[in-house]
């Protein structure tokens, strides 16, 4: 579990992180999401004890980082790719983290092996793909085989197929009743990766939901209709009580009523329809408006932002 709580970070002026309490709780992959400059690698910074709060506390089952003997033996973290020293191999960079934290050599070959780079262990990092840096930093990250994990972006770069590899592993880890706690500023990735969601903007909490919630909440979900009869569609729908709003070129929009009952709607009075298809908000969508008045840095795209809707505070749990 890791417990922050009022953590603020300030550098002269800039508020990094401004008064953030939460819990990661274990046994689920929790999502920290946020736009660029948010504060998310400033927090993780904090609980890893890299830097020093200005204000507040964090916790890591109940004990500061600094106060951890063995610390890679209670949380393993990946921050950045390029920890690694080039000429050293992979083998012998784990063997120096494993050595200075107590841990057995054994546990180098089995986290080589758990993260698929067995095969160039003795290579020096250098010659390492982007991906391959990545595999070594969350082996890094599991040696201690901690209770606690925690991603800075960990699929920030990577090919399908890596980043597959690190959603699956990430659920596993927490299948085994590990925290596991992970940063990204894409929704859709945290969409398919995380049970919970804490969304933060310009250092302050915007949520802390669950994932299903937060879905439930932002899905909207509709009926997409199209039709050469417009007009004799929307008297076949409103004659049934259904209303129907105008979605872009040319089609209309149904809230609330299947597909199915608007087909049979439709061909009750004979009208001829060229599509008929049920539609889902996209989740990224809901990120940005949540997260749109704590951007940093807009693009001038000349439209105006979606105004932004009053959940922050309806969805805090403390
Ligand atoms: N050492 C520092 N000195 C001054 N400002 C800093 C420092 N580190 C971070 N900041 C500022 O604090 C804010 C939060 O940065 P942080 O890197 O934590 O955000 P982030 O959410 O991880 O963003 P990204 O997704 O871009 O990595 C930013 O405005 C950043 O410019």
């Amino acid at each position: 579990m890791i417990e922050l709580e009022g953590l603020t970070k300030r550098y002269g002026e800039k508020v990094a992180v401004d008064n953030l309490t939460f819990t990661v709780r274990p046994g689920i992959v929790t999502g920290f999401l946020g736009p660029n400059g948010a504060g998310k690698s400033t927090t993780m910074r904090m609980i890893l004890g890299l830097d020093h709060p200005t204000a507040g506390d964090v916790r890591i089952d109940g004990t500061h980082y600094d106060r951890l003997q063995d610390p890679l033996t209670y949380i393993g973290a990946l921050l950045e790719a390029k920890g690694v020293h080039p000429g050293r191999s992979a083998y012998n960079h784990l063997l120096w983290l494993a050595q200075s934290n107590g841990i057995p050599e054994r546990r180098v070959r089995e986290v080589l092996d758990r993260v698929g780079l067995t095969a160039v262990a003795r290579k020096k990092a250098k010659g390492f793909s982007l991906g391959m840096g990545q595999r070594l930093g969350i082996a890094a990250a599991l040696l201690g085989d901690p209770r606690i994990l925690m991603f800075d972006e960990p699929v920030n770069g990577l090919d399908p197929e890596g980043i597959h590899w690190i959603r699956t592993l990430m659920k596993s880890l927490a299948e085994q009743g590990r925290t596991v706690f992970v940063s990204s500023h894409l929704m859709s990735e945290m969409a398919l990766t995380a049970d919970h969601l804490v969304v933060i903007g310009q250092g302050r909490l915007l949520a802390d939901t669950s994932m299903a919630e937060f879905i439930e909440r932002n899905s909207r979900s509709y009926v997409r209709v199209r039709s050469p009869q417009r007009e004799a569609l929307l008297d076949a729908l409103h004659r049934a009580g259904v209303t129907a709003v105008d979605g872009a070129d040319g089609t209309l929009e149904v809230d609330g009523t299947p597909a199915e009952k608007i087909g049979e709607l439709a061909a009750r009075d004979g009208v001829v329809l060229h599509e008929l298809s049920p539609q889902q908000a996209s989740l990224e969508e809901a990120f940005m408006q949540l997260t749109a008045e704590s951007v940093e840095y807009h693009a001038h795209t000349g439209a105006p932002l979606p105004p932004q809707q009053q959940w922050g505070e309806s969805w805090r749990k403390g």
